[in-house]
Parts: C-alpha cells; structure tokens; sequence
C-alpha cells in the first residue's frame, strides 16, 4: 500500500532565483496488490513523486506511507531499512555494464550481505522468473533493450520488495519489446502480490496494464481513479487522454458522442435514433479500445432529419444510463497528446543508481 496526503515538494530553481513547486498538495492511495500508473505532461511532477514514494527525496511537507510505515517519520537508518521492501526500475536500466547479468542481479544481495550459496540460488530463480536463464552470463552490451530491463527487473525483485516503482520503464523500448516487460510486470505482480507504481508517458502502456491512474498538470493530480469509473465519466480528462474522442471538424450537421462501455453498449443508442426516431444516422469516426480488460470506446455520429426530437431523446438515453452528449463541430474534446510524442532522453540515472536500495538477506 502506499499512500501520499497533501505532499509538497519544492526545489531551488536550477538555473535563476526562485523556487520550482515540483508538487503542490499531492494526495495519492494505491492499495496492496494494485497496478497504478501516473501519467502527465513533461513537468508535471511524475518523478519527484516517484523519487518521494523510496524517499530518494524527502518531501517539503506532507506524508508518504508505504505498507502502513510512515516514511517520513523515519531518520536515515530507518528509511535504509524502509526501502528494502521498494524496487525500483528505470528507463536506462541502470546495468552495471562490467557484470554479466547474473552479477547485476547478484550485486544488491552482495551489498546485504547475503551469503554466496543462497545468492546464487536467489540469482537462479530470478533470471528464470524474467526468462533469461540462459543468458546469465552475458554483459549488457550483449543484450537487447527488452532483456537489459528483464535483468533491471530481477535486479530489484532480488530484495522481495512489496513495492515496484517503474519511472518510464518502457520508454526506450521498441513495441514488441514493450509489450514483453509489461507482460513480464503482470506477471510478476500477480505471482509476488506485488503493488506496482508505473511513470509514464504512454497511454498505450497504462491501457494495457493498470488498474487504475491519475493524470498529473503543474505539480497537483488533477483526475484519476480505477480506469472502469474514469472511463464511465464523460468529462474525464484523463478518460479523454485514454481514448480521445474523435476530431468532428470539418463534419457539418448535428453530432453526437457516444461512449462505449461494457456497461453501456451502443446499440440501444443507434436502435433510438434510427427505428424509433427515424433519424439518419453516420458513423464519422470513432475507436474502441480494451482498457484494463474492459471494452472502452468512442463513436461520433453525423444525426440528420432532427426537428426537436434529438435533444429529448438524447435526454432519456442518459436517464437509461447511456454516455451520450453533443458534440459541436470541430474538435469536441483535446486530443491525446501523449502516445505519439517523442519523449526527450533523460539523462542517465546516475544518482539514482547509487540510491538504489539495498536487500533483505
Ligand atoms: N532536483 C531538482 N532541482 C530543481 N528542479 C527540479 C529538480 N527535479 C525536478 N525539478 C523540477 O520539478 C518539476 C517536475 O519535474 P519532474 O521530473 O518530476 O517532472 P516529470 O513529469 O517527471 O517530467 P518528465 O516526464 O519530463 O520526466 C520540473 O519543473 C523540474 O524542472
């Protein structure tokens, strides 16, 4: 479980005087054994309130609590000993590039201590959890993007963390390796009952793996919740980053959004407007995706013939439970910005590597 109440956390400014308010009164709840993913334009706060929930930073005010410790409360010694039970995993892998694989996942249980019987063994089941067994002795450089993460992985399960906190973990993937490491988190969440805290940029990712989300701006969470209600809620900005509705410029006529749901399927809508009203109704555009296990999309309609009847009709649709509204012409909702842009690189994670936490023998 980790748990943010009303964090703030402010740097001095980089290059000129003044403050940076990275997070402004953050409050944030994931419970055990929940797959959450925090996404947000560049600076909007995603990896200082990742580098807060390990305290490789300590917030300005405000609480962090993970598995019921309060983090915030704890001296030095504490937080060490804290961390233990929180892997981390980065966009640049962050390999010792001089170590095969088997010595990377190694090296933390070398760090506790661990004696070198049981490393071994432990060094064993996790190259086989991740599927690369028989790759143990190859050095980084040898090894694909997807597999250097599959070792970064195994890496910080080493620990038995209860907590995983991936900060743009994919984002230097290629898509079929992508969808590996995404599989291979599924995965190991569900067999180590792991909570998993995803950072990313990439809508397509927290479609395909959380179970919940909240979408960041300028330092506060602005929505967010279990993907099956954001999506449920028109208005949601978050829901219309998941799956944008479709552009409605250049359509004449009257439009109408449908949001389609497992719950609320679209055919009643169509059934109304076409049989009963005698509406002529056009599909002109529209997508429906798979969003946490559930079908979630949206359809734009081009309604001709209306003389009144549309807007009541409309009216008690909604009042069934239908996700219908109008839309005007031109673009009805903003549009995803986030799958397709390029991300700038980050530097390489150094100081975070040499924060890494260390293991439980
Ligand atoms: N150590 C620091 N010193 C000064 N300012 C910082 C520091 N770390 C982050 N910031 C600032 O805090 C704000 C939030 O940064 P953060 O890296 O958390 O955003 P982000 O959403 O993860 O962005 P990106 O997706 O580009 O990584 C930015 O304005 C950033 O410049």
């Amino acid at each position: 479980m980790i748990e943010l109440s009303d964090v703030r956390k402010v740097f001095p400014a980089r290059r000129t005087a003044g403050e940076v308010v990275a997070l402004d009164g953050v409050s944030l709840s994931v419970a055990r054994g929940e797959f959450a993913g925090v996404v947000g334009p560049s600076g909007s706060g995603k990896s200082t309130l990742a580098r807060l929930v390990n305290l490789l930073e300590r917030p300005t005010s405000g609480t962090v609590t993970v598995d019921g410790r309060v983090l915030t409360d704890l001296d030095a010694a504490g937080v060490r000993e804290a961390r233990r039970s929180i892997g981390m995993i980065f966009q640049h892998f962050n390999l010792l590039d001089s170590r095969t694989a088997a010595g990377n996942v190694e090296h933390p249980l070398e760090l506790a201590g661990v004696g070198r019987t049981e490393r071994r063994r432990r060094v064993a089941d996790l190259l086989d959890l991740v599927g690369l067994a028989d790759r143990h002795a190859s050095r980084p450089a040898q090894l694909s993007g997807g597999q250097k993460q599959r070792v970064a992985i195994a890496r910080a399960l080493a620990a038995r963390p209860s907590v995983l906190l991936c900060d743009e973990a994919t984002s230097a993937l290629d898509p079929a390796s992508t969808t590996g490491v995404l599989e291979l988190l599924r995965q190991v969440r569900a067999e180590l009952g792991l909570t998993v805290l995803l950072i990313t940029h990439e809508m397509s990712v927290v479609r395909a793996v959380c179970d919940s989300a909240v979408l960041m701006s300028e330092g506060r969470v602005v929505d967010g919740g279990p993907l099956a209600e954001v999506l449920a809620r028109p208005d949601s900005a978050l829901a219309a980053q998941l799956v944008p509705a479709p552009a409605g410029s250049g359509v004449g006529g009257d439009l109408v959004l449908v949001t389609v749901t497992d719950a609320t399927p679209h055919g009643a809508v169509l059934q109304t407007l076409t049989a009963e009203l005698g509406l002529s109704v056009e599909v002109v555009g529209g997508s429906v995706e798979t969003v946490a296990g559930r079908r979630f999309g949206r359809l734009l309609l081009r309604v001709e013939g209306d003389d009144g009847r549309l807007d009541p009709a409309l009216a008690r649709l909604r009042a069934g439970g239908a996700l219908v509204e109008r839309a005007a012409a031109g673009d009805p909702r903003p549009q995803s910005d986030a799958d397709d842009t390029p991300r700038p690189d980050r530097e390489p994670d150094v100081q975070r590597l040499a924060d890494a936490p260390d293991v439980q023998r």
